[in-house]
Order: structure tokens, then C-alpha cells, then sequence
């Protein structure tokens, strides 16, 4: 598969059931570019991923923002990778910093809940990225390979792996990476996205940089402008 376009859209732990269907009728009513050109992913909280999955247009996809590290049994609160499997979701948002800072998920666990996901026959958007401090103390390259190291450790094939590039200093804060700083983080072959106040005036400047292949967007994928992200994809085609 080449580099096709990617777009998320993590709504993370927002919404009502409401507002779910009304962002999907937004969604459904999109005029946006093809499958061939753009894969679009949404990512509701576990509880409306049926919702979403049994309303959303076929074209667009789901994503879970998490799955157990391994086969499910006496976990309390959690949710397997055979359960979105059996669901039919295809894919699973995996590391987001949110879950690493609070929750305290390890590099290593990382890596083992994308092995496992992987094994299952889940599609992993695998996230990294550096603090504000880790970036003012020259460590984002160190950092960032660290995080992409202990996946590579446990997986052998990256054909169903995105990375996700979010810089947590960028996220939620208005603070978008520029072009270059996104772009010098960026690496060949597997497809990288890159996350952090994303916007439907900021999408295109950075679509424009040659290694980045899409964006997992916070915020903004709540809002009608994810429209215009995915229509950023466009840059792209004119390359
Ligand atoms: O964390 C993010 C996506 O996973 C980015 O969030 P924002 O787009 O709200 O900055």
C-alpha cells in the first residue's frame, strides 16, 4: 500500500449520544475527496462505537482510543482487542499521550498493547511525541525514537501501523507545530500523522510537508471544520 492520506478524528472522552449522531450527519453529508485519495478515521468514546459504526457512511471508518494489552478475562473496565475485532472495528488509536501521562502507560506496555492489537488483526495508530520540557532540553529526536523503538522491538511488520506524531506541547493548547518542526521528525516509509491543534486554517500549510501523510485531530474533528482537514488531502493530489 503506498502512502495514502490519512485523517482521525479523536473526539476523545466527549459528547453526548446526541451529539454524536449530529457530528456523524455532518459527517454523512460531506462532500469530501474519494477513498482513493483520503482514508478517514473517527474515534468515538467505546460506549457510541456501535452507534457511530451502524450510522457512519460506509466510506469513512472507525476507531477505538484504546484495547487491553492482551486477550480479555478478569480485567475490570477494560476492552479487548477481540471485542473490537468482533465488533468490526477496524482500527485502535494506540499510546496517545493523554493515556501515557495520566494513566502511566510505559513505552514497553505500548509496545506490547500494538503487538497484541496488531495479532488480532487490528490497524494500530500508534502515537509518540515529546513533552515541552523534553523539547526545550533538546531531547525530541531521543525521545520520539525511544517511543517508536519499543514498538519496533515487538513488531515485526508496519504494514498496518500509522505512527502519530503529537508533540504533547501542541495539543489542546492552540500551539501548532510548524511545518518544519513537524516535518523534521518525520521518517520514509510508514505513514505518519501528525497531531496537535490541527485546524481547518493550519491543515494545509502542513499537508504541504513532504513526510507528513495526514493528521489525528482533537478538537477540530468535533467541529465541521474536520471537513476542511479532510479536504486537505487535496495538497497532496497537486504535489
Ligand atoms: O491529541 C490530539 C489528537 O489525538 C490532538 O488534539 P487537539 O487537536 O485538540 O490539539
Amino acid at each position: 500500500m503506498g502512502r495514502k492520506f490519512i485523517v482521525g478524528g479523536n473526539w476523545k472522552c466527549n459528547g453526548t449520544s446526541e451529539e454524536v449522531k449530529k457530528i456523524v450527519s455532518t459527517l454523512n453529508a460531506a462532500e469530501v475527496p474519494s477513498e482513493d485519495v483520503v482514508e478517514v478515521v473517527v474515534s468515538p468514546p467505546f460506549v457510541f462505537l456501535p452507534i457511530v459504526k451502524s450510522i457512519l457512511r460506509p466510506d469513512f471508518h472507525v476507531a477505538a482510543q484504546n484495547c487491553w494489552v492482551k486477550k480479555g478475562g478478569a480485567y475490570t473496565g477494560e476492552v479487548s482487542a477481540e471485542m473490537l475485532v468482533n465488533l468490526s472495528i477496524p482500527w485502535v488509536i494506540l499510546g496517545h499521550s493523554e493515556r501515557r501521562a495520566l494513566l502511566a502507560e510505559s513505552n514497553e506496555f505500548v509496545g506490547s498493547k500494538v503487538a497484541y492489537a496488531l495479532s488480532q488483526g487490528l490497524k494500530v495508530i500508534a502515537c509518540v511525541g515529546e513533552t515541552l520540557e523534553q523539547r526545550e532540553a533538546g531531547s525530541t529526536l531521543d525521545v520520539v525514537a525511544a517511543q517508536t523503538k519499543a514498538i519496533a522491538e515487538q513488531i515485526a511488520d508496519w504494514t498496518n501501523v500509522v505512527l502519530a506524531y503529537e508533540p504533547v506541547w501542541a495539543i489542546g493548547t492552540g500551539k501548532v507545530a510548524t511545518p518544519d518542526q513537524a516535518q523534521e521528525v518525520f521518517a520514509a516509509s510508514t505513514r505518519i500523522m501528525y497531531g496537535g491543534s490541527v485546524n481547518g486554517g493550519n491543515c494545509r500549510e502542513l499537508a504541504a510537508k513532504p513526510d507528513l501523510d495526514g493528521f489525528l485531530v482533537g478538537g477540530a474533528s468535533l467541529k465541521p471544520e474536520f471537513i476542511d482537514i479532510i479536504k486537505s488531502a487535496e495538497v497532496k493530489k497537486a504535489v
